[in-house]
This record gives C-alpha cells, structure tokens and sequence, in this order.
C-alpha cells in the first residue's frame, strides 16, 4: 500500500525522498484507525481481553503494525490475579497477527498516540512498560521507557500532530536528563542529590528459587526481608522493605549511606535500587542490592564455633572493631551495632567481618529516637539513647562493647575484658574510641602472638 494513502492527516514526512524514506522521517499522525483485532483475541484467549485503543504506524517499513491497550488480568507467580492495563504492538503478516520486532521509535510512537487518546498519566506507562510484551519476549528489541514515552506524547502534543486536551504530561526529562528510572522514582526526581546510577528494575533481576519454587531467604529483620538474587552473572542480596514500616527515603538513604562507605571494605559491596512493583502490598516500591556475603551472622557463628582459637576470636574483635573505627572516620553513625548486623565470611583460615544493616545509619548528625517507653528491651544501644538523648560516636562505642560482650561470654577469652569495659562506660565521656579500642585489641593481639611463639 502506498502510504501517502492514508493521507496528510496521518503523517508527515519531514526529509527523504517519496517512497524511500524510513519512520525515522516521519512524525505521527493526529488520528489512528482503531483496528479490531479480532485475531489477537483469540490468541490470548486464557485472558478476558478487550481493546480499548488500537493505533498504526503508517510510516514503518510494515503499514500493519498495530499498538493497542488493552485491560488485562495478570497471573503472577504466586497465582495472584491482578488487573493491570497492558499494551501490545502487533504486526499483521501473512500467517495473521503476531507479536513483531517493531522499532522502538514504532513502538513509541504507537503508543504515545495511543497514551495520549486514552488519557493515561506517566504512572500507567511505567506498568504498561512492566507488564507489556516487551518485558516477556526477550526478541522484542527495547523496552518501553516511561521517560521516553511521556516525552514523546508532550513531543506529538506540542507539534500538534496529537490533539486533545490531555495535560497529564509533563516532560520528565527536563526534571532529570540522565536517569530515566526518576520518573518511575517519582519524589526522587525533585531531589538535586538523587542517586543517578544503580536504579535497576527488578525485571532485570532473577530471585534464585528453591526446590519448592519459593525465593531463597538470607535472613529476615524488623524492616523486611533478604533474599537472594541474580543480576546478570553476579550473586546479590536484595534487602526488600516492609510496606507497612518503610518509606521509601529510608531505603534511599541505607543506599546512599552504604555508597558512601563502601570504600572501607567492610561493607557489602556495590549498592544499587531496585525498583519493585509498586502495587506489592507487603514491600515497599524500592529496594536495595547489595554484594551477597557468604556467611554468617556473629550471633550465628558464636552459636556454632565457640570453640574456635582464642587468637582467632581476637582478630575477629579486631575487624569489628577496625570496621566501625573506619566508617566513623567517614563521617557514618551505625546507630544499630549488635551482633545480627554483623557477619562473618570465611575463605581458607582467613575470616572476615562484614557490617550490613545501615537502616538507622545517619551522616554528619546523630540520631534521637521520640517514642522512648519501648526502648528499655534494646540493651544493645546506650543508656543515653535509650533515654531520647541524639547519638554520636560514643553510642556506637557502647554498642560495640555490647558486641565484645558477648564475644567475652561466649568464648571466655579473659584478655577481652578490659577493651569489652572501657566501651560499655555508662558515663559517655568516659568511653574509649573505637580506633582507641583498634589500637588497644592491636596490642593484646600483639602479645597473645609473642605468648604463642615463646610456648
Ligand atoms: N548483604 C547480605 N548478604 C547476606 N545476608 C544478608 C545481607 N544483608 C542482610 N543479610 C541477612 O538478612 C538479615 C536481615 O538483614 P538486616 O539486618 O539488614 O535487616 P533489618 O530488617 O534491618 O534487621 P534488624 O531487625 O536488625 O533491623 C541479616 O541478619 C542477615 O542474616
């Protein structure tokens, strides 16, 4: 069919020469003839499907592609049925309608015309982008980009090439150029210190299952819970926040805290947001990738290898102890030192410690808890923050006395005493600072070592 056929109304071609020109010359038109579908019913038929808009692109390769929205239910894989509007872009060929490898500026301009004639806010993109065929058919060259279809419906809107009086659009791209997951990230878009990289979709992660099929588990918290998960290639710990506990700042801010301590080494590695589904009623729409650590919490292993050399357990007090010293130094506040945040990896003979959970973590100011009835159960944190009073480095110090504590308890290493009782001091000013008990542990690791060589 000669395109020109369909007529001025439709495109307009802006370069090339008749009959030669591609879609990238051609802009798209104000009104789309609605296609039936009738094929594509069918082929969906487990679905109740109805098309509620369906739209060409007169100016690709293929003048039968054909974009629809369509109201869907979407089977997940815990069986639970949700609506969701869906999209598809079909192509007629000679064996009917089948999923086609549309270009992606088919794609967008399919569906931004047919956005705009329907009405749908920037919010409703980003689900057609999750759940639209896309995301399912890995042949289907680009997914859809809320970012970009919103632009490209202010795009038609402006050029007059879509009419209507739609103004749900606003041009997210002029709010943050460079990352496109603001625009799904919403309230961080406003931010001028938004994360800029590390946003990812959980499309692109896979959970590493069970034999039951169900999401291996690395351990669970009060906030949540950590599973584990593939990205790529590499083996990461997705922590997933409690709708019901969390915003969606404080997930940010455990990101951008470990981002910037990620650099002492004792922390897990490579931090990154995860955009979930944002209709999950029990987690919250982010959550954060992270380095997963083959081991054990310390609660864990004193559990298991209290037996372990005495010399061992003072290089493992050693590491806790240098760790926090180190994150202090950049400015950090744990605010949550105990033995559950903090884990132990093992290669060889060689241990490592690891610091996780920076949910209560605050930079350059401390943190002073309001409702402070229910504190007294948390023996973990200093007398003084328990009673209101804003934390700072001393509080941490207490809490890693607490931690050597029970280190001490366990594994009756007398020689742990003395750095154990100028940390848990219930006058702060009297307690030492963590690189003081660095140095103080360095010395008592020192002689233990000459005690073992001499015998
Ligand atoms: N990066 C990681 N790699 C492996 N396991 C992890 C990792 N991060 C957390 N875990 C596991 O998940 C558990 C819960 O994580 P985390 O402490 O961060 O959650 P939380 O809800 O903040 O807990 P809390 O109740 O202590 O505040 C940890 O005790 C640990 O067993």
């Amino acid at each position: 069919m000669n395109p020109e056929e369909f007529g001025h109304q439709l495109f307009t071609v802006h370069r090339g020469v008749q009959g030669a020109w591609s879609h990238h010359d051609v802009d798209m038109a104000t009104h789309l003839p609605v296609t039936p579908l009738p094929k594509y019913t069918d082929w969906h038929s487990p679905l109740d499907r109805k098309v509620l808009s369906g739209g060409r692109f007169p100016g690709d390769v293929d003048n039968n592609i054909v974009s629809s929205i369509y109201p869907s239910n979407y089977v997940s894989q815990n069986l639970l049925v949700r609506r969701r509007v869906g999209l598809s872009c079909t192509c007629k060929r000679n064996s009917g309608f089948q999923q086609s490898n549309l270009s992606y500026t088919g794609q967008l301009h399919s569906l931004a015309s047919c956005m705009v004639r329907e009405n749908y806010s920037p919010r409703n993109v980003s689900e057609w982008r999750r759940y639209s065929p896309s995301q399912n058919a890995p042949e289907t060259p680009h997914n859809f980009d809320a970012c970009h279809l919103t632009d490209m419906a202010v795009n038609l809107q402006e050029s007059g090439y879509i009419s209507g009086e739609s103004n749900t659009f606003t041009r997210l791209s002029e709010k943050k150029k460079t990352n496109p997951h603001h625009a799904v990230l919403g309230h961080l878009s406003d931010r001028e210190d938004a994360p800029r990289q590390d946003v990812h979709s959980h499309h692109q992660l896979r959970l590493v299952r069970d034999e039951y099929g169900l999401p291996v588990i690395l351990g669970k918290g009060s906030f949540g819970e950590v599973r584990l998960a593939s990205y790529g290639n590499k083996k990461m710990a997705v922590k997933y926040f409690t709708r019901q506990y969390s915003k969606l700042e404080d997930v940010v801010n455990e990101y951008e805290i470990l981002q910037h301590i990620e650099g002492t080494g004792c922390v897990p590695k490579l931090p990154s947001l995860i955009e979930t589904d944002p209709d999950d009623p029990d987690f919250c729409g982010l959550a954060l990738g992270m380095e997963a650590i083959d081991g054990v919490t310390l609660d864990e292993y004193l559990w298991k290898h209290p037996n372990i050399s005495n010399l061992v357990w003072i290089e493992i007090a050693m590491q806790i102890v240098s760790a926090i010293s180190k994150i202090h130094k950049k400015g950090v506040l744990i605010n949550d030192i105990k033995t559950n945040n903090i884990m132990i990896t093992k290669q060889g003979n060689k241990h490592e410690v690891k610091i996780i959970d920076f949910g209560l973590a605050t930079i350059d100011h401390g943190l002073a808890f309001k409702n402070t009835s229910t504190m007294s159960e948390f023996m973990h944190l200093a007398p003084e923050v328990r009673c209101g009073v804003e934390s700072d480095q001393r509080s941490d110090v207490f809490s890693l006395g607490v931690v050597l504590d029970t280190i001490l308890a366990f594994t009756e290493i007398e020689e742990l005493r003395i750095p154990t009782e100028v940390c848990v001091q219930a006058e702060p000013a009297e307690r030492i600072s963590a690189s003081g008990a660095r140095r103080l542990l360095q010395l008592i690791r020192d002689e233990m070592l000459i005690g073992e060589c001499a015998s």
